[in-house]
């Protein structure tokens, strides 16, 4: 047996060159779990790579990509024109690399038209110039870039979409350090300190952005929970990428947590508030949100959409 089967096997390894049949038959088994991974994360593949490649070529060019896409809106865009402007980094964002803002899809879920706006996280600009121009007249839009080299540049997208420093100032630092700062001129950045500080006016509103794209649910479900904000998620994809999941979160502050006692009185602003983009350490748009003292989950990983029992899942 023990000589008939070594000499079966031995066949075997001659017969498909050198490689036991029975190692091959477990590769071919591998074949469809890989090739059905590969459909299904495809879309992340191509993200990766381009967001890789734009990276390298900022090791390897003098020229960083903030500079790079400037070149490009300097010379496909029309000055003064928001519209035309935001059309161009579309443009430069599907062909050549790839931008990290809310993007069209998202964008068109912005509908509010308050006096006072807030962006936290302005990278380029885009999401500036697209809340800017759906501004009434004689409204404000205030926007924060810790990042100096991006706010450089969105400063430039800013002022070539036309707008200017009344109408749309950018501050440059972390919104750690903006916020008490802002204390004094009734600016607010992070909803937990705009909460905490009473500076949001019931029927505030606040749009938190890449709320899906990271699977990170938990902080629209905690606020909606607590009863002070109602959550409404608009369902989308990744700007600038058909098949990868993300989602604009529309936060409308009640002023009333889930005991039904007033909260946030403190602020006037005339109108609404709003944060677009919001990222705190990396960890996705208005993710991690505390409200301490209700017993809700902090930072949880899942949340249910009108459901009341929402916290550590
Ligand atoms: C996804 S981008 C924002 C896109 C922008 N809202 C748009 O739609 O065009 C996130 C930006 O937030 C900035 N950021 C992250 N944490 C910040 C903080 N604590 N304070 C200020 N900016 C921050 C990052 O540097 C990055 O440029």
């Amino acid at each position: 047996m023990g000589v008939g089967g070594h000499a079966g096997g031995l066949q075997c390894w001659r017969e498909t060159g050198g490689v036991p049949m029975v190692s091959v038959a477990i590769a071919l088994a591998f074949v469809p779990l890989v090739l059905a991974l590969a459909l299904r994360s495809r879309h992340w593949a191509v993200l990766v790579a381009r967001v890789a490649l734009g990276w390298l070529r900022d090791r390897l060019s003098s020229v960083p990509r903030e500079h790079r896409a400037l070149q490009y809106l300097l010379t496909h865009a029309v000055p003064g024109d928001p519209r035309h402007v935001l059309l161009t980094l579309d443009q430069w964002s599907r062909r050549c690399e790839h931008l990290s803002c809310v993007g069209p899809e998202k964008g068109q879920h912005w509908r509010q038209r308050p006096q006072r706006v807030l962006e936290l996280g302005t990278s380029c600009g885009y999401g500036a110039v697209l809340l800017a121009r759906a501004l009434p007249p004689g409204a404000r839009l205030l926007t924060v870039e810790r990042d100096p080299q991006r706010a450089a540049m969105a400063e430039k997208v800013i002022r070539l979409a036309g707008f200017d420093e009344r109408t749309l100032q950018l501050i440059v630092g972390p919104s750690e350090e903006v916020i008490p700062q802002l204390r004094s001129r009734c600016y607010e950045l992070d909803l937990r300190l705009l909460e905490r500080h009473r500076l949001l006016a019931p029927g505030a509103t606040v749009m938190a952005d890449h709320v899906l794209c990271r699977e990170r649910r938990g902080s629209c479900a905690t606020h909606a929970a607590s009863g002070r904000f109602r959550c409404r998620l608009h369902r989308a994809t990744l700007e600038y990428c058909q098949g990868i999941t993300d989602g604009i979160a529309e936060l409308r502050y009640t002023g009333r947590d889930a005991g039904g006692d007033a909260t946030g009185t403190g602020w006037e602003w005339g109108g609404n508030t709003v944060g677009m983009g919001w990222e705190r350490g990396g960890n996705g748009v208005g993710i991690g949100w505390e409200h301490s003292g209700n017993g809700v989950g902090m930072g949880s990983e899942q949340w249910e959409w009108g459901g009341n029992g929402v916290g550590k899942h």
